[in-house]
């Protein structure tokens, strides 16, 4: 390049990625704290995201800010081509007292697929869950990990390109753990981009594509897995996958 020749500024409201999740300068502020302070992240429409970041770090409320649960103070959230119909399995989310059958059926009406078809759709579900021999079950006397394979597949219902989940696994055992990994895994196969919030390490590395570090309201740190398990470049991630304590 000549010593004369111009450089081009890029501007931030340039959209790189016009497929992309992007978060522009996403602030939350509460009684003088600042829960996020100036997220940006450009999510990419394909694979699984995992957020990862100490307790407090603001992840769930990232998700709802993503799902227009909650309003920012400021900052937008931009949904690419590649999004439709964003779906938050929240940590605990909340059966109806009915079956299984019914609580998948409600879910397919909310979503307004036509009568003709729900049946067929409910049989995917269940099948996709593993939960077909547990159809008529109550809901609520599923096992911990049922319950939450119930609880994402009821969001699927409604055919979401983004699928957001919030700790899907806490306090499960392994088994019912690898269950609900099973599930993420098929579930980002079949198209679906997932946004994955765990405490889980290990969860992370096995089902990352690309790792969004958040600590203190900000991302320190968006990078591939692999890279990222191998030499995260932040000192939070570092002291973070220490297993330092991070305040
Ligand atoms: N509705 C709310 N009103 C006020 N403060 C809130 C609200 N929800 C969350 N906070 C605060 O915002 C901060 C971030 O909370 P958030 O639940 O998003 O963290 P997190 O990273 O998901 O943490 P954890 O891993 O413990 O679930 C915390 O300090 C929390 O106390």
């Amino acid at each position: 390049m000549s010593e004369s020749a111009e450089v081009v500024p890029i501007r931030p409201s340039i959209r790189l990625d016009t497929d992309a999740l992007t978060l522009t300068d996403i602030r939350l502020s509460h009684e003088g704290r600042n829960l996020l302070d100036g997220v940006i992240a450009e999510i990419s429409s394909n694979g699984i995201t995992t957020l990862i970041g100490p307790n407090g770090a603001g992840k769930s409320l990232l998700l709802r800010v993503i799902m227009d649960l909650v309003k920012p103070t400021s900052g937008v959230v931009e949904f690419g081509d590649g999004f439709e119909h964003p779906a938050l399995v929240f940590q605990r989310p909340i059966l109806l007292r009915r079956s299984v059958r019914a609580n998948l059926n409600h879910a397919l009406k909310l979503a307004k697929v036509p009568k003709a078809d729900r049946s067929g759709r409910l049989a995917e579900l269940l099948v996709a869950a593993d939960l077909t021999r547990l159809a008529e079950n109550p809901a609520r006397a599923l096992s911990g990990g049922e319950q939450q394979r119930l609880s994402i597949v009821r969001a699927l219902a409604s055919n979401p390109s983004l699928l957001l989940l919030d700790e899907p696994t806490a306090s499960l055992d392994p088994s019912a753990t690898k269950a609900i990994e099973d599930l993420i895994r098929n579930t980002s196969a079949a198209g679906v981009k997932i946004i994955l919030v765990t405490h889980n390490r290990a969860q992370a590395k096995r089902l990352a594509d690309d790792v969004l570090f958040l600590h203190q309201g900000k991302i320190a740190e968006h990078t591939l897995a692999e890279k990222f398990f191998q030499a995260p470049q932040s000192d939070a991630a570092k002291g973070y996958l220490a297993g330092d304590l991070l305040l």
